[in-house]
C-alpha cells in the first residue's frame, strides 16, 4: 500500500473562527489545509444581515496571515427578525452561501436563535426559491428532553416538519451525532445532507465521562453511545456523497473550557486531517478521504472542486501543539487518544 496520498484540497463546512485575537489565532490552523470553510455565524453579537457578514468576511481576510490562501463561504444567522430580502441579496451578490438555523438557546451563543418556527416561514419558502441552504443545529431546547435525546426528538418534531413545509429547502444537517440522524439522511433525495464532525468520529461519551470529567471532550451535540460513533464512522466512509466534513472546529479558552460551567466545542483545527486519515486508513477507506474531505461538500453547495491539492504521507507518529496561544489564553488542540501516522506535507 502507498504511504502518500494526494487528494483535492479539502474544505472545512462547518467552522468556527471567532472574531480579533482569537480569529487571527486560529485562522491559520484551518487555511494552512483546508481551501475553503462555511464560516458559522454565532458571534456576539450575531452575524445577522448582509453587511454584517460583508464586514465579517472582511475581518476574516486581514486576519488571514500573509502568503496564505484562503475563502470565508459566509452564512447569515436566522433571527425571528430576519428579512428575506437581505437574505436573498447576500445569496444574489454571492457572499452568503448558506443561513444557519439554530434553535434558540441550544448552543454556543445561541440566544438570539429562532422560538417559533412560523416566524421564520417567509424566509424559508425564499430561500427554497433560490436555492440557498439552510444549515441546521438539530437539537430541541425543551428542558424535558434527556440531552443524549435532543437530536433525534428534533428530527421529529421540527426538522421531519418544517422540511415538509418547505418543498425544495436544501438542508444540512450539522455535526450529526446519532445513527438515526444518518438513516434519515439516506432515507432521504439529494436536498438533504449532513455534516460530521472529526470529533465525533473518535469519541464517544464515555471519553467525556469516564475517569473523570474530560472537559475538553464536550461539545454540542453531546457525544453519543459507542453504537452511534460506529455509525457515523460508516457513514463518513461509505462514499454516500450526502455526508461530508464539517469539523466544527469551536475554540474556546482553556479557562472556559476548564470550569464549573464549561463551554462546548472542540478544537480539532490543526489535526483534523492526520485524525481523518488515521481513520479512514483503519477503515480500508482512505480512497474514500477525498470524497468526504473535498468532493461532496462542493457537490452540494454547488461549487467547484478546489484545483490544488493537499498529500498526506505515512511514516513516524505525528506531532501537533497539545495547545495554541489564542492571545486571551491557551486553547486546547483536540487530542484523539491515539497516535496519528499520516502527516500533511508542507
Ligand atoms: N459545537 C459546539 O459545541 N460549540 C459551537 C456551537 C455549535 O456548533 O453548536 C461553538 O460555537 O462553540
Ligand atoms: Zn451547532
Ligand atoms: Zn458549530
Amino acid at each position: 500500500m502507498s504511504d502518500t496520498l494526494t487528494i483535492r484540497r479539502p474544505d472545512d463546512w462547518h467552522l468556527h473562527l471567532r472574531d480579533g485575537a482569537m480569529l487571527r489565532a486560529v485562522l491559520p490552523e484551518t487555511a494552512r489545509h483546508f481551501a475553503r470553510a462555511i464560516i458559522m455565524p454565532n458571534l456576539v453579537p450575531p452575524v445577522v444581515t448582509g453587511d454584517q457578514a460583508a464586514a465579517y468576511r472582511d475581518r476574516i481576510l486581514a486576519a488571514l496571515p500573509d502568503g496564505m490562501a484562503f475563502e470565508p463561504l459566509m452564512t447569515l444567522y436566522l433571527t425571528e427578525e430576519t428579512d428575506p430580502d437581505d437574505v436573498a441579496a447576500a445569496h444574489a451578490s454571492g457572499l452568503v452561501k448558506a443561513v444557519k438555523l439554530y434553535p434558540a438557546g441550544a448552543t454556543t451563543n445561541s440566544a438570539s436563535g429562532v422560538r417559533d418556527f412560523d416566524k421564520v416561514r417567509g424566509v424559508l419558502d425564499r430561500m427554497a426559491a433560490i436555492g440557498l441552504p439552510l444549515c441546521v443545529h438539530g437539537e430541541v431546547t425543551d428542558p424535558e428532553i434527556d440531552i443524549f435525546d435532543r437530536e433525534s426528538v428534533f428530527i421529529d418534531r421540527v426538522l421531519d416538519p418544517v422540511r415538509r413545509a418547505t418543498p425544495g429547502l436544501r438542508v444540512v444537517m450539522e455535526h450529526i451525532t446519532t445513527a438515526g440522524a444518518a438513516d434519515y439522511v439516506r432515507a432521504h433525495d439529494s436536498d438533504l445532507g449532513a455534516t460530521i464532525t472529526t470529533h465525533h468520529l473518535v469519541i464517544n461519551r464515555n471519553h467525556i465521562l469516564v475517569g473523570g470529567i474530560k472537559p475538553h471532550y464536550y461539545c454540542l451535540p453531546v457525544a453519543k453511545r459507542d453504537e452511534h460513533r460506529k455509525a457515523l464512522v460508516a457513514a463518513a466512509v461509505s462514499g454516500d456523497a450526502r455526508f461530508f466534513l464539517g469539523t466544527d472546529s469551536a475554540p474556546h479558552t482553556d479557562a472556559n473550557k476548564e470550569t464549573a460551567c464549561g463551554c462546548a466545542g472542540c478544537f480539532t483545527a490543526p489535526n483534523t486531517m492526520s485524525v481523518l486519515a488515521e481513520l479512514f486508513d483503519r477503515n480500508g477507506a482512505l480512497d474514500r478521504l477525498e470524497g468526504f474531505a473535498s468532493r461532496h461538500g462542493p457537490a452540494f453547495y454547488g461549487l467547484p472542486v478546489n484545483e490544488n491539492t493537499l498529500t498526506l504521507r505515512r511514516g513516524d507518529p505525528v506531532s501537533y501543539p497539545a495547545a495554541i496561544d489564542a492571545g486571551d489564553g491557551p486553547v486546547t488542540v483536540f487530542d484523539p487518544g491515539f497516535a496519528l501516522h499520516w502527516r500533511v506535507e508542507p
